[in-house]
């Protein structure tokens, strides 16, 4: 297999993390940074390879196969254009854009020139999401009719005094946190058709909401609740139970529970939830089953792919065109909390909201 060249913009929190990935993978390599920071520069400097300023720098200098953006949100179609302009595939972190407008622009230039765009939805890398695929897609808990969705924690004031553009608009818990849930739930059961919402100010005093909850409905009729806040202390998110990155300490609880007319499916615990003898019946006893399924990191498993999808061997799993839906959801769910009114969601039409993700508070 031949070696895949791979350079990273941005090395902060999760830049680092895929610099981590391509070090775990032996075809791919690491070929420069970019990175304006002093932090970025010695972090080139550790890892032996070249770092630049600006992405013009870089492209001015090496030909990579592949770019990773994990720089912060506001940066990314800008970037990302500049990607499509060299022909370079793109690994670009979530959320695709501050509005989906924008990222729309991404998305169809990248098309029109035949530029991979994959988004960093990382947890559908993860084997847990794919096997609660395989059996809610199976049929396993027969029809989706509800599910619940809690990311909740609390993440500690030097998280935003490090990076302040994390307490500036468009960077609140629904843009950034909730992201990851909204596009693992669409996966799961579906596309979302409208959205009703509320939030509540950031008590910290950023620019975004600190908690918020929206109800979902799905095409298939099914019916969604999620709730974020990222000042709340609570075991119950993704962070604190899939048990997939190690700074967060792992709980045995679970954030995710879906609903079937057959049963019920909870993650990541995986817990099947069925009555004796199939019977669907309160009196009957219910008992779970924990379902079998392979652990690996969902970051090198993604970083194996990107390869994949630059040598030509694989479509993106989350393509830029999937990012922009979710992001539709996200933008929805913000226009329903800052109107008070169900948002409806078309496909190929823009959520009427007053330009950029504002604070939703
Ligand atoms: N998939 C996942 O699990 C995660 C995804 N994310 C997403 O990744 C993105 C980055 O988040 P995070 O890692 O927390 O951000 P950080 O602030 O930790 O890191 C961003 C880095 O990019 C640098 N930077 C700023 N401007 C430029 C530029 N023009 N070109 C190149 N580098 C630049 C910053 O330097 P400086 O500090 O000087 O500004 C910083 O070093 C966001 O979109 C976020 O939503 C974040 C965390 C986890
Ligand atoms: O994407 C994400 C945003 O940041 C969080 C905190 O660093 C991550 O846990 C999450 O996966």
């Amino acid at each position: 297999m031949e070696t895949v060249q791979i350079a990273i913009a941005g090395v902060g929190l999760v830049g680092r993390r895929h610099a981590d990935a391509i070090n775990q993978l032996k075809h791919v390599t690491l070929s420069g940074v970019v990175d304006p920071s002093d932090e970025g520069r010695a972090y080139a400097q550790d890892r032996g390879v070249p770092c630049f300023d600006t992405l013009e720098d870089l492209f001015a200098a090496q030909k990579p196969d592949g770019l990773v953006l994990a720089t912060p949100t506001p940066l990314h179609v800008e970037q990302g254009l500049e990607a499509v302009r060299h022909g370079c595939p793109v690994l670009v972190e979530k959320p695709l854009a501050t509005s989906a407008s924008e990222a729309r622009t991404l998305v169809d230039q990248a098309e029109a020139n035949s530029v991979p765009i994959l988004v960093g939805h990382h947890r559908r890398h993860n084997p847990l999401i794919r096997k609660a695929h395989e059996v809610v897609s199976a049929g396993g808990i027969g029809e989706v009719r509800a599910v619940h969705v809690n990311c909740w924690f609390y993440k500690p004031d030097h998280y935003f005094d490090e990076a302040p553009w994390r307490k500036k608009a468009g960077a609140g818990p629904i843009s950034v946190n909730l992201a990851h849930d909204v596009d693992l739930i669409r996966h799961l059961c579906g596309e979302v058709q409208s959205v009703q919402a509320q939030s509540a100010p950031s008590m910290r005093g950023f620019e975004n909401e600190d908690v918020a909850a929206a109800v979902l409905r799905f095409e298939n009729g099914a019916i969604g609740t999620i709730t974020v806040s990222d000042s709340i202390v609570a075991p119950w998110s993704w962070e604190l139970t899939s048990n997939e990155y190690p700074i967060y300490p792992p709980t045995p609880e679970s954030c995710y529970m879906i609903g079937g007319a057959h049963g019920s499916l909870s993650v990541p615990d995986l817990r099947l939830w069925t009555h004796q003898d199939g019977m669907r019946d309160w009196w009957t006893p219910i008992a779970a089953t924990t379902l079998i399924r392979e652990a690996s990191d969902p970051l090198v498993n993604q970083m194996h792919h990107f390869a994949d999808v630059i040598a030509g061997r694989a479509d993106p799993l989350v393509s830029g065109r999937e990012g922009l839906r979710t992001l539709k959801v996200l933008e929805a769910i913000q226009a329903a909390c800052k109107t008070g009114k169900i948002v409806e969601i078309h496909p190929g039409q823009d959520i009427e909201t007053e330009g950029e993700y504002a604070a939703a508070g």
